[in-house]
């Protein structure tokens, strides 16, 4: 078994892409949680940068312990200086220094002849050294880049110290095949190579960065510098979370290669960037999208209720994604359909099954996803041929809040018909309001889910709650709209308790009659 080691670069790299910036706290979060994932290396940013980017790498490079903390520097003294005292403080730390090597950007970019890059990389390198023995070098664009001028910067580099020699796609120009080749190239001509880790750094402009990074590794690459989601300049870097799950998955054509990574945190790694940047994965994003591990096609869901390895070759719980999600929608079937009916706590015959099954592809010809509420009002309509009466209704309520202010409300309603009030505090208003309720009706519902989002991107827009509440064993959910978030919020609250307690009572009644034989 060989080790792969997982260099993470989100917080350089990731960083540079237009709107992902971060602040040096939420930089510290994310590096945090890197740890716990069990990345080899966190680079933490390119300390020359900025004063804000040298206090982030310095901040992690102080607080965060297992991974080597490393900063960017390019193949100038001062720039290597500032990384190594923004790194003083880590338990183990490794200067990364770079500069391009293909003739375009040494012309145009550098102005500088090809004999003047190799002196500066050379130089960049020993003097990095003085500072740890832990130096990588990258030649920036080297998929673009003279093999021959390529094998002797490597090979000088490695002789003035350099301990990892990464190979960048800067471009994201490479395919597959033509880059293992390169990796192979350089492993057979540079005759020090053995002294070096060789590691890889694709760009996805192709949308190759993944496969490209694996092929290096099946070619002898031991490093893979990647980013959580995908993060990067332009199209982004390889995504971590790709790599990894490949490796783990794919074991079998990979021959025994690992990586020390925690997979079970990847997911919640994934969202916990997503929101520090604002910026969120689109849902059918591999391993960690929203899609990862749902279904709505009928045969499919089939397939993956009777054995979950039909159509998931990963399993959620493997990456820490919260579960596999059947979705009911059009192209969904009979079988789904009983699954989450008795998932909602409903026994019903075959015939009855038929029928809510027709209405059911009826009302998702309409509309994009059919929820529990949806099926519920099919059951009651259908079925159990009630309008059933709301049994919780709110009258009126009252909320005070401010800067300065313990968020306080007051809730009139009714239940069942009778009047009752109630007063509570919270730790904003909507929990004031909410905890009111409970108190009024004398339950503790769990909160399982609870999100607002506004319906359209003004100050004035609708918001839409929905939650999802567990009483007495019973899930159920409900929705609100308003432009009043509090007001959704209560509206989606008591939506989702009246369908737990009518569940309830139907259940109960279902129970009666079978104990008492009778309809
Ligand atoms: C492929 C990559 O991802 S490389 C990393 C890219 N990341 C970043 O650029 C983010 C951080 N960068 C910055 O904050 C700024 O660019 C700084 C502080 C580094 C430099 O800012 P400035 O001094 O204003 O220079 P500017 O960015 O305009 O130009 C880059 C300079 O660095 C030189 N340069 C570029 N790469 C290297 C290198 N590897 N080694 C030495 N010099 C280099 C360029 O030739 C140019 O030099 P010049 O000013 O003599 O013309
Ligand atoms: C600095 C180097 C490694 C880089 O980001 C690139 O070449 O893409
Ligand atoms: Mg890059």
């Amino acid at each position: 078994m060989e080790r792969v080691y997982i260099f993470d670069t989100t917080l350089r790299d990731g960083e540079q892409a237009p709107g992902f910036s971060m602040t040096t706290e939420e930089k510290l979060q994310m590096a945090l949680q890197l740890a716990r994932l069990g990345v080899d290396v966190i680079e933490a940013g390119f300390a020359a940068a900025s004063k804000g980017d040298f206090e982030a790498v310095k901040l992690i490079a102080e607080e965060v312990k297992g991974p080597v903390i490393c900063s960017l520097a390019r193949a100038l003294e001062k720039d290597i200086e500032l990384a190594a005292q923004a790194l003083e403080g880590a338990e183990r730390k490794r200067i990364h220094t770079f500069i391009a090597t293909s003739e375009i950007h040494m012309k145009y970019k550098l102005r500088l002849p090809p004999e003047e890059v190799l002196e500066r990389a050379e130089k960049a390198v020993a003097f990095a050294r003085r500072f740890t023995d832990d130096v990588e070098f990258s030649c920036e664009d080297a998929t673009r880049s003279q093999r021959e001028f390529l094998y002797r910067i490597i090979e000088r580099a490695i002789k003035a110290g350099a301990t990892v020699i990464n190979i960048p796609d800067t471009v994201g120009y490479a395919v597959p095949e033509e880059f293992a080749q390169l990796i192979e190239d350089i492993r057979n001509n540079v005759p020090n190579i053995d002294k070096a880790i060789i590691s890889v750094h694709c760009h996805d402009d192709l949308g190759m960065a993944v496969a490209n990074s694996l092929m290096a590794i099946k070619h002898g690459a031991r490093q893979v510098e990647c980013t959580i989601n995908g993060i990067g300049e332009r199209a982004g870097n390889a995504a971590l979370e790709e790599i990894v799950m490949a490796l783990k998955v794919r074991k079998d054509f990979f021959g025994g290669l690992y990586t020390n990574i925690n997979t079970k945190e990847l997911y919640k790694t994934s969202r916990l960037l997503c929101r520090i940047t604002g910026s969120f994965v689109p849902p059918n994003k591999a391993v960690v999208g929203d899609n990862a591990f749902a279904h709505e096609s009928g045969i499919h869901q089939h397939g993956v209720l009777s054995n979950p390895l039909t159509y998931e070759i990963m399993s959620p719980e493997d990456v820490g994604f919260p579960s596999t999600r059947i979705v009911l929608g059009k192209h969904s079937g009979r079988h789904a359909l009983k699954s989450k009916l008795k998932e909602m706590g409903y026994e019903l015959s075959e015939e009855e099954i038929d029928k809510i099954f027709e209405k059911f592809k009826a009302l998702a010809d309409k509309k994009k996803e059919v929820y529990e509420e949806d099926l519920e009002a099919i059951i009651y309509e259908e079925v159990m041929k009630i309008e059933e009466e709301e049994p919780v209704k709110v009258l009126h309520y009252q909320v005070q809040t401010g800067d300065k202010l313990l968020p306080t409300a007051t809730v009139v309603l009714s239940y069942m018909g009778e009047e009752r009030t109630a007063t509570s505090t919270g730790n904003g208003p909507v929990d004031a309001v909410i905890k009111a309720i409970q108190k009024a009706l004398g339950i503790e519902p769990k909160l399982l889910d609870f999100s607002i989002k506004a319906l359209t991107p003004n100050t004035d827009a609708q918001a839409e709650s929905r939650l999802v509440i567990e009483l007495d064993g019973i899930k159920s959910s409900g929705r609100g709209v308003d432009v009043d978030v509090i007001k959704a919020s209560v509206q989606g609250f008591v939506d989702a308790l009246n369908r737990a307690i009518l569940r309830k009572n139907y259940i109960l009644s279902r129970q009666r009659v079978r104990e008492e034989g009778t309809v």
